[in-house]
């Protein structure tokens, strides 16, 4: 039995640890419940054993055979696209890459047993253990998803998909993604799909859980750029304007002007005045210091070139440069911080499901990882800490 997820972002890019052992044993480790699991599934790779029958009493889903409830267990499949012929959508704004899925991970059930199921090209299928190593320390899609707007915008869609993993066998779902997929996944759940959500996202704009999976890697990966970054400004005294991502929300914005030192952040959620800006930034050049840097969040208001083309056309001391992160920051290799938060839950949301507890989110509170009611995240925002974007102001202080 497996557990894996992986897309293009490094916020999907995780959750594969639990896939060299027999998934009973990490559960008895990881959530503490090794009777839940039958020891039928412990066989990671087993494909000879017969599907168990429906329990008694239990609810058939409408319109569907029933997977096993314990069968669900047999492993995780990933499936974004939910296009008419089944294939991989490019989608109006994810591209080729697609961007974040909506439903993306499922506990195969009958065509899934202890396996990961692949979507790509539309195609549903178990695929090997052995297709699976290595995956934990990389960035990309392996198994092959996509944004679907069909599902999103349609009852058709979703009734196409729910069909699709019912003729799959698969019994119960993952649904790894950020506010989007969650919401799909609410949706599943409400059709009688078992489903639990896993946020991953490197806005981390999900309420419920005080980080997502993705956003560690992604806010080192702007440190990292914008220490770069500081080198060439110290040395040619400029302003650099570095844009992080963050289309609604200023978090990864806020996160890197603090852990990169930078002298000012501009996010969606504070209004941003140009003009006190640039004053901050003449009375740093006056008072010798030798570089301005600046964070601005993708969705922020000027954006990060129009305050760059603001600076230079005022003609202060010094010269503003504009450096856009984009997507460098949605892929590469996962930090241990995400790698280790996706498996806490990936296996926390296995346990879920384990324990019929459909319809929720896991998250990280604290130590803990909790469950929160799907119902309370779909078509809702964490908001961003004042007290962080203040901070970032504090620490960025001239001296008097
Ligand atoms: N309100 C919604 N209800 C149902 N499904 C949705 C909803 N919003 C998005 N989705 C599905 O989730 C997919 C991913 O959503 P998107 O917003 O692109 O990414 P993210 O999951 O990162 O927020 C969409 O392509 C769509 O299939
Ligand atoms: O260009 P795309 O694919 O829409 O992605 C850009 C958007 O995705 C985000 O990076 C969030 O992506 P994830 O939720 O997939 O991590 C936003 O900050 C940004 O606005």
């Amino acid at each position: 039995m497996v557990f894996t997820l992986r897309s293009e972002r490094p916020s999907q890019a995780l959750i594969p640890s639990l896939c060299d052992a027999p998934l009973t044993l990490k559960l008895i480790t990881l959530t503490g419940q090794p009777a839940k699991i039958p020891p039928l599934r412990v066989a990671a790779n087993s494909n000879r054993r017969r599907p168990p029958k429906p329990p008694q009493g239990k609810k058939r889903p409408a319109g569907g055979t029933y997977p096993p409830r314990d069968q669900a267990r047999g492993g995780v499949f990933e499936s974004r696209g939910f296009n008419e012929r089944g294939r991989r959508p490019r989608d109006e704004r994810g591209g080729a890459g697609g961007g974040a899925g909506g439903v993306r991970a499922g506990l195969g059930g009958r065509g899934g047993r202890g396996r990961v199921l692949r979507a790509l090209g539309g195609e549903l299928r178990p695929i090997e253990r052995e297709e699976l190593w290595g995956l934990v320390q990389q960035g990309g899609t392996a198994l092959g998803t996509g944004r679907s707007s069909q599902f999103e915008e349609e009852e058709e869609g979703k009734e196409k998909a729910l069909g699709r993993l019912r003729e799959a066998g698969v019994g119960g779902m993952v649904v790894i993604g950020g506010g989007g997929s969650l919401s799909g996944g609410l949706e599943l759940h409400e059709r009688g799909l078992p489903t639990v959500g896993v946020p991953a996202t490197i806005d981390n704009d999900i309420p419920g859980t005080e980080l997502s999976v993705g956003v560690d890697t992604a806010l080192n990966t702007a440190v990292t750029v914008i220490d770069r970054i500081k080198d060439t400004a110290t040395a040619q005294r400029r302003a650099m304007v570095v844009e992080v991502l963050g289309r609604d929300s200023g978090y990864l914005a806020v996160m890197s002007a603090i852990a990169g030192g930078a002298d000012a952040t501009m996010v969606p959620e504070f209004e941003a005045k140009p003009q006190e800006l640039l004053d901050l930034l003449n009375e740093s050049y006056e008072k010798g210091k030798p570089r301005f840097t600046v964070v601005v969040a993708e969705g922020a208001s000027p954006t990060a070139g129009e305050f760059c083309d603001f600076v230079n056309e005022a003609g202060g001391g010094y010269q503003a440069d504009l450096t856009t992160l984009g997507h460098i920051q949605s892929g590469g290799t996962p930090t241990a911080f995400d790698r280790i938060l996706a498996a806490r839950l990936g296996a926390a949301a296995v346990g879920a499901l384990a324990d019929d507890a459909s319809g929720v989110m896991v998250g990280l509170s604290g130590d803990e990882i909790r469950r929160v009611p799907l119902e309370e995240v779909a078509g809702e925002k964490r908001k961003l800490d004042p007290g962080l974007y203040r901070l970032a102001g504090v620490l960025s202080a001239l001296p008097e």
